[in-house]
């Protein structure tokens, strides 16, 4: 049985605050800020550029994606990290329509974070006439794979509602099809139990500094299921992915595997506090963090339902339908959001009326949801929101 008591222990959270953002940003893992200080002084102040080989960084972006792996079910060697999110979805976006070159079609849904619509939709436009994206509600998802899609290109949870697609039976509707899918887990990986593998998923990618915790700005990961990771062709053929990057060949040949998903020189630093943070998953059964994980969104939404009458639910009831993020409607709720940041409680806002609040059994207990409840309460019963300073909208995340 996980002991989550431990794990809050990781983290610094700030005094006086109740935070519920760990779906966007996770917060310090108390080891990451010293793992990253030893990096900088004892790696690259002692080591110079000798730290490549002596610290490890040349593999360091395997050796990171196949703890990443462990998370999200998938096979040793098929993760790598690098670069953003949007990066390595245009990556494995590309190397997927690749693997099916008769096909222009890339099907998702209204529900997917823009990035990677946009991502697509440039994409699709070097790759000349003929080729479209797809976009549905996420409802008509399953009913649109057919035999004119390439690619599948869908985020499991949906940033606004936390509806959760079912992974495993979309895959094998569209391989039924000879469609191949690429999944983003941006709000899956750390936040429920991904099975890349078990599902066989084509293509996964997502970040890690939201329930990760690697920081701002920390590197995305790829997944290359082992059937396509000696065939998939690597649309942004940088150095570091290539066979030999240090025989400086002027002809590109992809690396063996994974490997090849790598494009430059990686965020040592950075991964450097990935790695601290992923620390505090060492133990931590997936299955314990779901039942953790729900148990926390059903006591919000109870809670909220009985004492926040004018607040709606805007997530799938039905927890198996929900990754670990619970958001509600109301027309005033960039104000109420500011209203509740200003007492210590932190979630955020996404246009135009949603309240969205992540649950992180990690840091996160009852009596913080209970407390956060609490002052969500007073600020609805007194309309604390209905001040000209929290109407003006300023903050951007
Ligand atoms: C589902 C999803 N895809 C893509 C992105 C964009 O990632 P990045 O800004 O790291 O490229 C995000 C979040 O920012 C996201 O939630
Ligand atoms: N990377 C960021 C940088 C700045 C502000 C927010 C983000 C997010 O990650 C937003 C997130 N993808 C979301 O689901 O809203």
């Amino acid at each position: 049985m996980t002991d989550f008591t431990t794990t809050r222990k990781r983290f610094h959270l700030p005094d006086g605050v109740i935070y519920l953002d760990g779906n966007s940003l996770g917060p310090l893992p108390v080891a990451a800020a010293k793992r990253v200080s030893q990096t900088l002084e004892a790696e690259w102040g002692e080591m110079l550029i000798r730290g490549w080989n002596a610290a490890g960084w040349m593999e360091q972006p395997a050796r990171v994606g196949d703890r990443v792996g462990r998370l999200i079910g998938a096979e040793p060697g098929t993760v790598v990290m690098g670069d953003t999110l949007s990066i390595k979805v245009y990556q494995a976006l590309a190397a997927a329509l690749d693997l099916n070159p008769d096909r222009k079609v890339v099907l998702s849904d209204n529900g997917n974070f823009p990035s990677d619509l946009y991502i697509a939709q440039g994409l699709l436009r070097s790759r000349g006439a003929g080729h479209e994206l797809k976009v549905v509600d996420p409802e008509a998802v399953e009913a649109a794979i057919d035999d004119t899609v390439a690619v599948l290109m869908l985020t499991e949870v949906d940033y606004r509602t936390g509806r959760l697609h079912d992974m495993k039976a979309l895959t094998a509707k569209a391989h039924a099809a000879g469609v191949i899918t690429v999944w983003d887990l941006a709000h899956s990986a750390g936040a429920l139990p991904v099975e890349l593998a078990a599902a066989q998923a084509d293509f996964a990618v997502g970040c890690t500094y939201k329930y990760l915790n690697g920081g701002p700005g920390a590197p995305a990961f790829i997944y290359v299921a082992p059937r396509h990771a000696h065939t998939a062709r690597p649309s942004l053929s940088g150095w570091m992915g290539h066979e030999a990057p240090f025989a400086f060949d002027l002809d590109y040949r992809a690396g063996t595997g994974i490997e090849r998903m790598r494009v430059g020189t990686p965020p040592v630093i950075a991964l450097a506090s990935l790695e601290a943070a992923l620390d505090a998953w060492d133990g931590v059964d997936m299955g314990d963090l779901r039942a953790a994980s729900i148990a926390l969104s059903e006591c919000f939404i109870t809670e909220v339902e009985a004492r926040c009458p004018d607040l709606i639910l805007a997530s799938p009831r039905d927890t198996n339908r929900r990754g670990s993020q619970v958001s509600f409607r109301h027309p005033e709720g960039y104000a109420i959001m500011q209203a509740l940041i200003a007492r210590g409680v932190i979630g955020d806002f996404r246009a135009p009326d949603i309240l969205r609040f992540g649950f992180t059994p990690l840091y996160l207990t009852q009596d913080d949801v209970l407390r956060a409840v609490e002052i969500l309460a007073e600020i609805m019963a007194d309309r604390l929101w209905d001040k000209e300073e929290y109407r003006k909208k300023a903050r951007v995340t």
